[in-house]
């Protein structure tokens, strides 16, 4: 190891839902030194693959699902690097290092050699050829029929995942893709979370990050489940783990490989330099908000949430994403839980439901939506509105693990404003924050601090409202980076700039933002609108009134049948 020089740099990509952004970053102490974004041109494809991409008719998809496309990653490589650069005013050949993080679980089907299947001759119309965006949310079949079988099996590493497993993972996306596109699934030949193609593309070298293998790939201990599992599931799914799946895992912050000289043209960087292992969005955060203790539970909030925490040991909390040993530092046990929605709840109500006359006022207040929103909802006492909410418009990751659940508003009227509503989703959020909280105190698993990162930290007032919900402190990370600031880190350790994460996040990690304490008289009004939540919650979510579920199956079959032909005489089952 090198002592870390004053001029020398680091580069995190910070692989985001709708956009990747890069940071550079002073190896000595963390000093942000610029930034830059670029949005994916494709975004999130969530209706038709248009004709750019098929190079013909558009393709409709059908419900709950989001595709991405492979290209649009690249890209951020060639543009957001070499302005980040540009911007930070760094001598490019003094970047020692480059780390990423993806979100998770993202999935690319690939040739042996890392092509993307949507970039084969005759694929390009193939829905199942692009990438799954981890919001993908349409092989709740295949998650289901996985969860009964590792039941029944009594599979050991199901506990580990708090009884039940996500639709959004691997196996449970491979399987769809399988039983949807068989002639696809015979085409694949490397099934790849994003994280790992886009290090592939940097290095030349497809390492598997131990983050990802464990939380969606379900390694544990060394072992996926057993191709005897697999062929219970389908007999042709029997060899996915040995044909499509299994590859040498790398540790987190450890190097995947040197920079390729076509990555080095794409990115202005030095050829050579150290690339990291990938890395997930959320678990690259703790060591930026230097959270790495056990007990101290980092929630990255953006479009979702994810709540990440280390822990001495492994035990079982229920519904939780799962807990990985060395699944966000060496030496621990990782836990992960989240919600699959939050900024994405708020997101789809000012586009949908906040009137014209509410955009004017924000633009003559100079304010954006969100923030004229909150304004408006803030001095309410709580309660005022009269609403309680589920958060669940993008289903339920935890504690449920239900994507087939969706969202409810109780208490509307003809008094109802669009503030109250933009209130009550947001108070939705911390309670589904707190279930989960709950469950992992339950659990024996205590959460002994919250930490805030991502870009919903901005909002204070909802900050505040957590600090409430929760009747715990939430600090907030002293960086509006936090995932890249997080994989720069990672790419300092990998560039031998420190010994381990624990080291460079102590050097390195992001100074303390502000610290939100519950306010008395709002927690105890909270604790009844709690409760109702909860009764609301368990309601619709335990099994007591499975409309969610009916108006599911109703909605896929009257899409099919709006895509048939009139009078094409299709039989559709429930
Ligand atoms: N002031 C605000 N209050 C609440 N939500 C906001 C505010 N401004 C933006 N958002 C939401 O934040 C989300 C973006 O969060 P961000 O962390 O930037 O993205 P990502 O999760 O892709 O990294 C969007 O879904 C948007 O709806
Ligand atoms: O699920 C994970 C990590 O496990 C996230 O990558 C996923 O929710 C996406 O997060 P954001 O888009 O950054 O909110």
């Amino acid at each position: 190891m090198s002592h870390p020089k004053e001029n020398e740099y680091v580069i995190g990509v910070d692989f985001g839902t709708l956009s990747g952004r890069a940071l550079v970053v002073r190896v000595s102490d963390g000093r942000e030194m610029g930034s830059a974004v670029h949005p994916y041109p494709h975004a999130v494809i969530t209706s038709a693959l248009t004709s750019d991409l098929t190079g013909n008719e558009p393709v409709r998809l059908p419900v709950d699902w989001a595709l991405q496309v492979p290209q649009d990653y690249r890209e951020v490589l060639q543009q957001a690097v070499p302005q980040a650069i540009a911007a930070a005013g760094i001598v490019p050949d003094t970047v020692v290092g480059i780390a990423v993080d993806f979100t998770a679980c993202t999935m690319i089907p690939t040739l042996n050699d890392g092509t993307p299947l949507c970039e084969v001759d005759g694929l390009l119309a193939e829905p199942h050829a692009y990438a799954k965006l981890w919001r993908h949310h349409a092989a709740q079949a295949q998650a289901d029929r996985i969860n009964e079988l590792a039941c029944s099996r009594n599979e050991p590493w199901l506990a580990r995942y708090g009884g039940l497993i996500s639709s959004e993972w691997e196996f449970a996306k491979a399987l769809q893709l399988l039983e949807e596109a068989p002639q696809v699934y015979a085409q694949l030949e490397r099934w790849v979370e994003a994280a790992d193609w886009i290090v592939w593309e940097l290095c030349g070298e497809y390492v598997r990050n131990a983050c990802t293998a464990g939380y969606k790939g379900m390694l544990q201990d060394g072992h996926y489940p057993s191709s005897d599992f697999c062929a219970e599931l389908n007999p042709d799914f029997a060899t996915f783990v040995e044909d499509k799946l299994d590859q040498p895992i790398g540790q987190l912050a450890g190097r995947a490989g040197t920079l390729t000289s076509e990555a080095a043209e794409w990115t202005g960087l030095r050829e050579g330099i150290a690339v990291a292992v990938g890395n997930v969005d959320a678990h690259v955060t703790a060591p930026a908000a230097r959270a790495v203790a056990p007990g101290q539970m980092v929630a990255i909030m953006g479009t979702s949430t994810c709540h990440v925490m280390n822990g001495a040991a492994v035990l079982e909390v229920p519904g939780m994403c799962g807990a990985v040993e060395g699944g966000i530092v060496s030496g621990l046990w990782g836990y992960e839980a989240g919600q699959s929605g939050v900024g994405d709840i708020f997101a789809w109500f000012v586009e949908n439901i906040v009137p014209r006359s509410y955009y004017d006022a924000a633009e003559s207040a100079g304010l954006t939506i969100h923030e004229h929103l909150t304004e408006l909802a803030k001095d309410q006492e709580v309660g005022q509105h009269g609403l309680i909410a589920l958060d669940w418009h993008s289903g339920n990751r935890s504690v449920l693990v239900d994507h087939e659940l969706s969202s409810v508003i109780v208490g509307q009227t003809l008094a109802t404003r669009p503030e109250d509503v933009y209130r009550a989703l947001l108070e939705a959020t911390a309670f589904g924050a707190r279930t989960i909280v709950e469950a992992f105190n339950n659990s024996d698993v205590p959460v002994k601090e919250f930490i805030a990162a991502g870009g919903l930290i901005r909002n204070s007032f909802l900050m505040q409202v957590y600090a409430d919900i929760l009747n715990m402190p939430v600090r907030t990370i002293g960086s509006t980076q936090g995932p890249a600031l997080g994989s720069a880190i990672h790419a300092a350790v990998a560039a031998g700039a420190y010994p381990d994460i624990h080291a460079a996040s102590e050097a390195m990690g992001a100074a303390a933002g502000i610290v939100y304490e519950p306010i008395p008289y709002n927690v105890a009004r909270y604790e009844e609108l709690f409760a109702e939540y909860t009764a609301l919650h368990d309601y619709f979510g335990r099994g007591a009134n499975t409309v969610m579920h009916r108006l599911k199956r109703f909605q896929r079959n009257a899409m099919e049948r709006a895509a048939q032909p009139v009078g094409a005489g299709i039989i559709l089952t429930n």
